[in-house]
């Protein structure tokens, strides 16, 4: 396909999405199946051009000063790099190419980047509604980071330090462009996507297969290795989901840790025992409905990685950006609170409880927090800055911390961490 055939596919896949509002990954998919022509170049290409629109659209939508998502896409590929002029000739006399914007809106487009004229939640990427909510929760800079949440991601991959050091898995993974990851020990980075290409299907590799290494984001990985698992505790990971936490604290403990793995969801957990296996990674898996009660009051370490909206894994999912609504935060901020409650029965005198989202919103994270302690007496905000200077001697302050009591929480993000927005926060309860 040449490239005005792969713009017009990329807005039909936007027009599909919007018209029946659909998940991205949906939309794509049908694409796909009903045009079995269209190689697996065309398909990266064309998938690559459609997430950038969502990452970006409210500001792409200010500055071509239009909605139709054939101009969107135009002004996407103007933002990779390529020339007006260079465009102009690729889709000259391209009979699938939709119509180009006229030269002066295009000429408007490269001029307004950053136009003072445009809404902050447009230059920010966001909806109106949580311009103030971000504004609250990431401070004077919250455009800057909010731009950062629109990025393309990069692909973080955990070595599983109970097979392989991480050097091993490196040199494996050296044909794919994988490095070592800036701040967690256990990590590798390949960088994100350039132009028209695709993340590598690491899936496929055989330190996948036997595994030698996971993947899972950076921050997930930080906020792992800050909980803290040790050989010979008891630990509770009580929203196992599928396990990525799991089996990081339980590499990170040396597999020597008396490990447990809840969730309320059956369907989520499924996974799990798979991963488990191939990691060699040992855990007690409870489903609901289990009896959990000879569990109570006897974790070292309680970690509840917490359902969130994932507004820190925007540059992931960005059509979870547009689709997030107030009503749904608070519902989310009510299970938070919920499960905070239900995890923290489990925690022993003098041990700890890890609350962690993939939430940047301060109401999901701190308040939550905040919440908690105020209607409860015997725990206390470790910390999480000293923890982090202590677990991670080498890595630069790349956080946002805010004091709560005489403990500190950490808010990790894409422009400051590089990596996807994590919160975390260590509480520990007074010894019986
Ligand atoms: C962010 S996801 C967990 C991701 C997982 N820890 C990982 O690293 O792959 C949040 C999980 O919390 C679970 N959850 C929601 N409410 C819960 C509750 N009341 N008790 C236990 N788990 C709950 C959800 O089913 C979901 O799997």
């Amino acid at each position: 396909m040449r490239l005005g055939g792969r713009i017009a596919a990329a807005a039909e896949v936007l027009d599909d999405m919007a018209a029946r509002r659909r998940p991205v990954a949906d939309a794509l998919k049908d694409w796909g199946l009903s045009h079995r022509f269209a190689g697996s170049g065309d398909r990266s290409a064309i998938g690559n051009l459609v997430y950038d629109v969502l990452r970006r659209r409210r500001s792409l939508e200010a500055r071509m000063g239009s909605h139709v998502h054939a101009d969107l896409v135009y002004g996407a590929v103007l933002d990779s790099g390529t020339t007006a002029d260079a465009l102009t000739a690729a889709v000259e006399g391209d009979r699938f190419a939709p119509p180009l914007p006229s030269a002066d809106r295009i000429g408007a487009f490269l001029a307004e980047v950053r136009s003072p004229d445009h809404e902050p939640a447009a230059l920010a990427d966001v909806p109106d509604w949580l311009a103030a909510p971000l504004e609250a929760s990431l401070g004077k800079d919250w455009i800057e980071e909010a731009r950062a949440l629109s990025a393309r991601p990069p692909l973080d991959l955990r070595a599983n330090l109970l097979k392989a050091s991480r050097d091993e898995v490196a040199a494996e993974l050296a044909p794919l462009g994988a490095q070592p990851s800036r701040l967690s020990p256990w990590g590798l980075r390949i960088d994100p996507i350039q132009g028209d290409g695709r993340h590598p299907n690491v899936q496929v590799e055989r330190g996948f297969q036997t595994g030698l290494f996971e993947i899972q984001d950076e921050g997930s990985q930080l906020a792992a290795l800050l909980a803290g698992a040790e050989p010979g505790q008891r630990i509770l990971d009580y929203c196992a989901g599928a396990g990525g936490k799991t089996l990081a604290l339980a590499a990170a403990s040396g597999n020597q840790a008396d490990m447990h793995a809840f969730d309320a969801d059956r369907q989520r957990l499924a996974p799990i025992w798979d991963r488990l296996a191939r990691a060699g990674a040992t855990a007690m898996v409870h489903q609901p409905r289990d009896d959990l009660s000879g569990l109570l009051g006897a974790m070292d370490l309680v970690v509840v990685d917490a359902p969130c909206t994932g507004s820190g894994t925007w540059r992931r999912r960005p059509d979870a950006k547009w689709r997030l609504t107030e009503a749904q935060l608070r519902k989310r901020m009510g299970e938070q609170d919920h499960v905070l409650e239900q995890a923290s029965r489990f925690v022993a005198g003098g041990g700890r409880l890890a609350y962690i989202t993939c939430s940047v919103l301060r109401e999901e994270n701190a308040a939550r927090i905040e919440s908690f302690l105020a209607t409860r007496s015997g725990w206390r905000v470790v910390d999480a800055e000293a923890i982090w200077s202590e677990r991670l001697p080498e890595a630069s302050r790349a956080y946002r911390a805010e004091r709560i009591q005489s403990g500190s929480v950490l808010t990790l993000t894409p422009r400051l961490s590089g990596t996807d927005g994590f919160f975390f926060a260590l509480l520990t309860r007074d010894a019986t």
